[in-house]
């Protein structure tokens, strides 16, 4: 029998500005509001930014929330302070202003990133990013690496009881026990988010359980990058497209 090429995934359709009316919006950070940088401290933040978000937050009666992979303290050196925030996949929370509400960090976390320094110490390209309450360990720099770095953090999290959070060249080791999609419910159920339509913009695979999140509350997910199998409906190309698309959104606002 001859073998079939497996059929291309269709592109996604871009979303209307239009959705964003009444819309309470989840948005990613990295490779969503920032380009993918080499290295996690790569990433800039522009204060034009920081203004469209803001606007369009003010048009959303301040139904914007930023949720990301990165800590909220990290999220807030960034320039976010006046965000509400949900940090770490799910796992912390802050409004504007306020102490965040996170678990504490386990003494497994520092045991797990000792473990990876001593994998990455040896190999160039290779870096350990210390988080609030996890560690990444990232193979952009040192591509080859990649199985080895999956294989490690795989083993580590079952000897001491954590998740595995693949990311794009990382693995990280978190607590379990949430992720984007949690979060979006969590949010979704208290002002300023609640009563607004879900839609959570992201390109990770960390940002398909908000997709789906969003998809079941009634709204919808807006994948940025090449099309994939998804649970988002709709399609930006990359982060200029985020942008222009937010810029819309602020003007289709009355
Ligand atoms: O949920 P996100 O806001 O997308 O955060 C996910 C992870 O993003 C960061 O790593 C990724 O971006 C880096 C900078 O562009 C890049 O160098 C790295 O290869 C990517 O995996 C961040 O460092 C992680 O802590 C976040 O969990």
């Amino acid at each position: 029998m001859p073998e079939t090429a497996p059929s291309p995934l269709p592109d996604l359709p871009s979303p209307s500005p239009a959705l964003l009316i009444g819309a309470a919006l989840f948005l990613d950070f990295d490779g969503t509001l920032a380009p993918i940088a080499d290295t996690p401290d790569g990433v800039h933040v522009d204060g034009e930014l920081i203004d469209l978000l803001a606007a369009l937050r003010r048009k959303l009666n301040g139904r914007l929330a930023i949720v990301s992979g990165r800590s909220i303290t990290t999220l807030r050196d960034f320039g976010f302070h006046d965000f509400l925030l949900a940090g770490t996949h799910g796992l912390e929370f802050a409004a504007p202003g306020e102490t965040p509400q996170a678990p504490a960090r386990l003494p497994a976390i520092d045991a797990v990133e000792q473990a990876f320094h001593l994998f990455a110490d040896t190999r160039p390209g290779m870096l350990v990013e210390r988080k609030s309450i996890s560690v990444g360990l990232h193979f952009r720099g040192a591509p080859d690496c990649g199985e080895a770095a999956g294989l490690l953090a795989h083993q580590l999290a079952q000897d001491h009881g954590l998740a595995v959070q693949a990311g794009k060249m990382l693995f990280e080791l978190r607590p379990g026990g949430a992720d984007k999609g949690s979060a979006v419910t969590h949010l979704m159920q208290q002002a300023p988010m609640a009563g607004g339509t879900p839609v959570f913009i992201g390109d990770d695979v960390t940002d398909e359980e908000g997709f789906a999140a969003a998809a079941d509350l009634g709204g919808h997910g807006i994948l940025v990058g090449p099309a994939r199998h998804t649970r988002a409906a709709f399609g930006l190309e990359q982060v200029a497209a985020v942008r222009h698309y937010l810029a819309q959104g602020v003007a289709a606002i009355i």
